[in-house]
């Protein structure tokens, strides 16, 4: 690990950078990519040309809407609320609207481990046939994508680029399969609730329609399909191990009384026993690091019980500069 702060690697100048309805491009062929530094970073990302073909998005999209599309009682099998089954199909969300009890939000979603392919593929559906090997090409693709991003940003912060793989993200890979129905009056509920995600980033594919808002200096942003992009997301763990430079960013999916909407998420976890904290060489402003060191295993305990709500989930683990905790 680098101990000082990067400078402006000569790399930056070969990105392929383009500022668009409040998204930043990223194409991933192009070097380390540069944050600016000392600017938090909050914006939503997309990414193109990421090397994932049209094809293998499109194939699992359409298997993934042809289960979606399958009679209840072909799906009902795999129903299931137990957050450790390999492979469960379940509705709407585990937090209450509002928190006050008193709603559903608007989804289907199927939940999955997707890797490695081999150990888990024995637990995906049968049905529709292509849904096994399209997932497999699809989870095989998407980590690489991952795998390339997390090194192009560990070294556009001047970390080595092997520092976000290993044990950071070495544990399970989960997919959210998310379908929205049309919903016949979109002001009452949401598709899903506010939320930052739990691991480092997350892939987002969320085909052409829109419904997936980012929050940006307290407004809600509409992040538009951008024809065969990724939305990357920061989560968590991304804010917490670059101290702060990195911010995870808070979204949420609203519904259309129109078109179904399917979005397909790939989470790459830490191992549980994994301990995080914030890099060391990311600890600069006065030597202060902003977060204190804990185990993935208390984050996801912290995670859920704060339903997802960002500030609720980090405030657990930040440390407060003496005599300013409220
Ligand atoms: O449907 C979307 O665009 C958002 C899905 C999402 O945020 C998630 O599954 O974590
Ligand atoms: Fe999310």
């Amino acid at each position: 690990m680098r101990s000082s702060r990067p400078a402006k690697s000569s790399a930056s100048s070969r990105h392929a950078r383009t500022h668009h309805r409040n998204c930043l491009f990223i194409d991933p062929r192009h070097s380390a990519i540069d944050f600016g530094l000392g600017t938090p970073w909050m914006c939503c990302k997309q990414v193109v040309n990421h090397g994932v073909g049209d094809e293998v998005v499109g194939a699992f999209r359409s298997a993934a809407a042809e289960f979606f599309a399958m009679p209840a009682e072909e799906k009902l099998p795999y129903y299931s609320d137990d957050l450790t089954k390999p492979f469960r199909v379940d509705t709407s969300t585990t937090y209450v609207l509002d928190r006050s009890g008193g709603g559903r939000y608007w989804r289907d979603y199927i939940q999955l481990q997707c890797f490695p392919v081999d150990r888990f593929s024995q637990d995906w559906p049968a049905e529709p046939a292509a849904f096994v090997p399209s997932l497999a090409a699809y989870a095989t693709a998407v980590r690489t994508l991952a795998a390339t991003l997390l090194g192009l940003i560990a070294e556009g912060l001047g970390l080595e680029e092997s520092f976000f793989r290993g044990e950071l993200s070495g544990g399970w890979t989960l997919m959210n399969v998310n379908w929205y129905p049309p919903c016949p009056d979109p002001s009452l509920t949401l598709g899903l609730l506010p939320h930052c995600d739990r691991p480092l980033l997350t892939v987002l594919s969320q085909g052409d329609v829109s419904g997936l808002q980012a929050k940006h200096k307290g407004r809600w942003i509409a992040v538009q399909p951008v024809p065969n992009a990724f939305v990357i997301n920061f989560g968590h763990l991304m804010e917490i191990v670059t101290n702060g430079l990195l911010q995870s960013v808070e979204h949420r999916a609203v519904t259309n009384s129109s078109a179904a909407r399917l979005s397909v998420v790939t989470i790459m976890l830490p191992d549980m026993d994994c301990r995080i904290e914030p890099a060391p060489a990311l600890v600069t402003e006065g030597g202060q690091a902003k977060f204190r060191p804990f185990l993935f295993r208390e984050f996801n305990e912290a995670y859920a019980a704060a339903a997802a709500n960002r500030e609720d989930v980090l405030q657990r683990f930040r440390i407060y500069p003496a005599g300013t905790m409220e």
